[in-house]
């Protein structure tokens, strides 16, 4: 796979896996480990057999077919035959392929109880079970549906735990299913990655969308992640971007799951440059070329923003984060300062003449890739034709420019505001109920808030992602 050397975290676990140990790993987003749980569990399976052997638990469908997809690949040479189940997809089909004999399944909390149910799923030969991004499974309220898969998962197995983040109450998770869990976690002085560039931008509501398409226009990102409170605020968000030229489009639980493939297929491809998305994009996918994530919304706790802004700067790529926050916000971003032990820098919006000047930049960059890809001899007899004639060479480039740029597009866009991040003064402790509120049907509603971990348990189920 063009790996030069094991990534910290795979370096320490892959041993003690090795060794059958328990393990609780934690390390930073993008530091590979898909592999460091993945390697040791595909060097166990048995080929000959028939039976699954590997079951690894993952919070959303996306992350469950992309872990798979990376497991195959890794596994490929032994001819490991690994399955993802999700929901969302024909039952049927997964039966059928259920029936080929995997040896690895990888598969979301409620698609997996479904097939127990249905006793299309045998787990009484399975010896490792994962559970990827662990604490997001707490938080979606999984706990009971990890509960009861596992009551069809020999005790004898081993048990893997992975998640760039730990909250307090993953004790919970360890304590029910593992046995001497050993605690790898990879020693970084913070919690987020150092290619990150993370800044905040200092933001009224109804001012956000013409900073996000400013910061866009200057900063012209490869692939950019968009990420927003609500399915509302995504699909909002997602067609203003489209009315204003941007080739966007958004993601987020209420699509049908053909829908959510498609879109992430075309980002993959970079045919959108600009993916919307809920929190439900924010853990584990790794998609290469993300050089930008725009928090739109400040999100609800410090571990959200971890992830989302790990979806860039992996595998020691460089990565730019900005936050936007609202005035009331400010105590709220320095909640996520105190957790992740990093500062974001203040980053003033850019005003509309560098916004143009970001896509005259953009203009001369696309010329020059143009002059160095070289094929331009059907246009040269018209060059010298034009330069012979007598025109400035210099005005034509200038032409050749202005023709080039995209100039800003400033349609007035009306976006549904969202009520700010209650203060962490406000929220906690006085009233706790308030956390409640996260989930909501609009996957995510504001409200809630403050202080990060120990509030969590008394949330009641996130809405589900899974479905
Ligand atoms: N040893 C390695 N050397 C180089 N690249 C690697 C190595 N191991 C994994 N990678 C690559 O690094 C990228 C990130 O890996 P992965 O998705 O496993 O990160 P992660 O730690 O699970 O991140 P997250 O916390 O966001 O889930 C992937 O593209 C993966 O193929
Ligand atoms: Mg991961």
């Amino acid at each position: 796979m063009g790996f030069e050397e094991a990534t910290p975290i795979q370096a320490e676990t892959i041993p003690l896996s090795s060794e059958g140990k328990d393990i609780i790993g934690q390390a930073q987003t993008g530091t590979g480990k898909t592999a460091a749980f993945g390697i040791p569990m595909l060097e166990k399976i048995d080929t000959k057999s028939q039976n699954i052997q590997g079951l690894i638990i993952a919070p959303t469908r996306e992350l469950a077919i992309q872990v798979s997809e990376e497991l195959d690949r890794i596994g490929s040479e032994k001819r490991v035959r690994v399955l993802s189940v999700y929901g969302g997809q024909d039952i049927q089909r997964q039966i059928r392929a259920m029936k080929k004999g995997p040896h690895i399944i990888v598969g979301t909390p409620g698609r997996l109880l479904d097939h127990i149910k249905r006793r299309t799923l045998k787990l009484d030969e399975v010896n490792t079970l994962v559970l990827d991004e662990a604490d997001e499974m707490l938080n979606m309220g999984f706990i009971d549906d990890i509960e009861s898969i596992l009551k069809n998962v020999p005790d004898t197995r081993q048990t893997l735990l992975f998640s760039a983040t730990m909250p307090g109450p993953i004790r919970k998770i360890a304590d029910r299913f593992m046995k001497d869990p050993v605690v790898v976690k990879v020693q970084a002085k913070e919690m987020t990655v150092e290619n990150i560039e993370q800044f905040f931008v200092k933001s009224h509501e109804r001012e956000k969308f013409d900073v996000l398409s400013r910061l866009l226009n200057v900063q012209s990102p490869e692939l950019a992640i968009v990420f927003g409170r609500t399915k509302r605020r995504v699909d909002e968000l997602a067609r203003a971007l489209e009315i204003r030229g941007y080739m966007a489009e958004g993601i987020h639980g209420d699509l049908t799951q053909a829908k959510r493939m498609s879109v992430l297929k075309k980002f993959k491809a970079g045919r959108i440059d600009v993916l919307v998305a809920t929190d439900v994009a924010a853990r584990g996918l790794d998609i290469s070329g993300v050089t930008h994530v725009y928090n739109y919304d400040i999100p609800q706790d410090p571990e959200s923003y971890v992830h989302r802004i790990g979806r860039t700067g992996r595998a020691g790529k460089k990565g730019m984060a900005m936050t936007f926050v609202t005035p009331r916000e400010m105590n709220y971003l320095r909640v996520v300062e105190q957790t992740t032990r990093k500062k974001m820098e203040q980053m003033r919006p850019p005003s509309s003449s560098e916004a143009l000047e970001g896509l005259q930049r953009a203009a001369v960059d696309e010329l020059t890739e143009t002059v160095k890809k070289n094929n331009l001899e059907e246009y040269k007899v018209l060059a010298r034709e034009l330069v012979n004639n007598g025109d400035d060479s210099l005005d034509l480039i200038a032409a050749a420019l202005k023709i080039l740029t995209k100039e800003p597009d400033e349609t007035p866009i009306d976006i549904t505001p969202e009520r700010p991040l209650t203060s962490k003064k406000k929220s906690y402790r006085k009233d706790d109920k308030k956390f409640g509120n996260r989930g909501g049907n609009r996957g995510g509603k504001s409200g809630g808030g403050g202080k990060p971990y120990n509030s969590r348990q008394r949330q009641p189920k996130r809405q589900s992602r899974d479905s």
